[in-house]
């Protein structure tokens, strides 16, 4: 498996009794952003109930434990959430959306992304004495509202969104409405989309439009709150949009779902349209394009068609694996590449094979196939990659790791090269990946792979920075068996 981490995904309708089980179908196909824990919570207009719960959506919502029946109970609006850890470890007591009461109610809150100044707000909330049940950056939002002096504010959400700094797309569900907000540079993706019967909904993806029969209406604005309630949706803004923005492009690299809308754009035409400057900056001579699947598959598609070389399916993947960077551990990674990437050896045997994978981070993936390509009759490997070698920790949402574990810093191209066992290695370059996408490159991240972080990065502590006293020895475990 990858090192790669998921993001996190959220969903949240206002629908009736519907919502429950719409948001069920929302996260279901969410759920290549995050598999640790799910989660839904719903509100009867008086009361907020929740579920959460370690593992997929369809496990932690197994019919055999009637939630959904009970959560649709007199409904009004329900959000959801699939988490990838990023803050704090993968435990029950960090699941999403987190439910609590305070002077003003009832609140659940989803959270995708990485707030870089949690830790310091929470040293500042617990020196004045305030309880934390979670370990995760997400419970600090609820603090913040809860703050006396906040409450009376005005506009006590965007007041308090206004002193959140890093990636949010947060949605924060009262008895009587949802607020859903995407931070002032955008980072990660959150659209709006509406249902036949005219309801609203929001979603990480436009993929889980689909999968409720919703159409796509627009994404939420960097720096911006939509509303959804009874009434339909409104707007208003608790910051202005930054005039450089830092869209994660890596979303549509990797993350995020072909059929998605990420940032305005197709993720599948924006893979393909990197496959092609790919192979106009990296030809090959060779027999055959093959794809590490899934995620390379567009790009792959994208070189033939550039290249004239025919496309071919010579990695067929398990569906019984699950996306393969989940996995807590590397020897857990290792082996699930191992069990999830089979070689159809008619495919390779005797060719010349172009290998397209979208990202090389630890080398897992690539070194492990590069071998069994060998072994299966490939006469030459030629590995190509649709983004720049990643150099750089994310403190945004996505769990990179440290800058010492990523392949790319411990060698050069040709090292590279030579220790994947291949005959060549090409990575397009920043500027060809960047110029694939319609906006202008000013609009998105770019620092796993150039070190330009636009966005305040402050602490930096980690994953565990917020797991002061305790730790939790038995993540694996609970990842593996609830
Ligand atoms: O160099 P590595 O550390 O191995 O990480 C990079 C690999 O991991 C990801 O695939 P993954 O299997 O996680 O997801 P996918 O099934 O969506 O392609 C990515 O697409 C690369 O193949
Ligand atoms: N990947 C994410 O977006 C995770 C959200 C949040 N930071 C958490 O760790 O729970
Ligand atoms: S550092 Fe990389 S992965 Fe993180 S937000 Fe920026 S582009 Fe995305
Ligand atoms: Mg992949």
């Amino acid at each position: 498996m990858s090192n790669i981490k998921e993001e996190c995904g959220v969903f949240g309708i206002w629908d009736g009794p519907e919502s429950v089980n719409k948001t069920y179908l929302g996260l279901f196909s969410l759920q290549h952003r995050g598999q640790e824990s799910a989660g839904i919570a719903s509100t009867t207009g008086e009361e907020i109930n929740g579920f959460t719960g370690m593992g997929t959506v369809g496990r932690v919502f197994r019919p055999t434990r009637d939630v959904l029946p009970r959560l649709t109970r007199n409904c009004k609006g329900a959000i959801g959430h699939v988490r990838y850890s990023t803050s704090g470890s993968s435990s029950i007591h960090n699941a999403q959306p987190q439910i609590a009461e305070y002077s003003q109610g009832s609140i659940a809150i989803a959270h995708n992304g990485n707030l870089t100044n949690a830790s310091l707000l929470r040293d500042e909330y617990e020196a004045y004495g305030s309880i934390f049940k979670s370990t995760n950056d997400t419970e600090t939002i609820i603090h913040l509202l809860a703050k006396p002096t906040h409450v009376i504010k005005p506009d006590p959400i965007a007041h308090v969104l206004g002193h959140l700094q890093g990636a949010f797309c947060v949605l924060m569900m009262f008895t009587d409405r949802i607020e859903a907000a995407r931070d002032p540079y955008g980072i990660r993706p959150l659209s709006i989309g509406k249902t036949k019967s005219g309801r609203y909904c929001v979603a990480s993806e436009s993929c889980a439009f689909e999968a409720i029969e919703a159409e796509f209406v627009r994404d939420v604005e960097p720096g911006e709150i939509v509303s959804i309630d009874e009434n339909g949706i409104s707007s208003r803004r608790f910051a202005e949009k930054k005039p450089e923005l830092a869209q994660c492009i890596f979303e549509n690299v990797y993350f995020a779902r072909q059929n998605s809308k990420i940032f305005g754009e197709n993720v599948y035409i924006s893979r393909k349209k990197m496959g092609r400057q790919l192979a106009k900056e990296h030809p090959a001579e060779a027999d055959v394009v093959i794809p590490i699947p899934d995620s390379g598959t567009a790009a792959a598609i994208g070189f033939s068609h550039e290249s004239s070389i025919p496309f071919e399916m010579g990695f067929v993947r398990s569906h019984y694996v699950g996306r393969s960077f989940i996995a807590p551990s590397d020897e857990l990674r290792k082996q699930a590449i191992k069990l999830k990437l089979a070689i159809v050896r008619e495919v390779v045997d005797g060719k010349r094979v172009v290998v397209v994978d979208d990202s090389i981070v630890r080398g897992n993936t690539t070194k492990g196939k590069i071998q069994s390509l060998r072994e299966n009759g490939a006469k030459e490997v030629h590995i190509r990659i649709c983004c720049p070698p990643v150099k750089f920790p994310c403190f945004y949402g996505v769990d990179f790791p440290t800058k010492d574990e990523l392949i790319a810093n411990k060698m050069n191209i040709e090292e590279l090269r030579g220790f994947l066992g291949a005959d060549s290695l090409g990575y397009i370059s920043l500027e060809g990946m960047v110029g694939c996408m319609d906006q202008p490159a000013k609009s998105f991240c770019t620092a796993c792979w150039d070190g330009n972080y636009k966005v305040p990065t402050y602490s930096q502590g980690g994953k565990y920075s917020m797991e002061r006293y305790q730790r939790n020895l038995f993540e694996d475990l609970e990842i593996e068996n609830e």
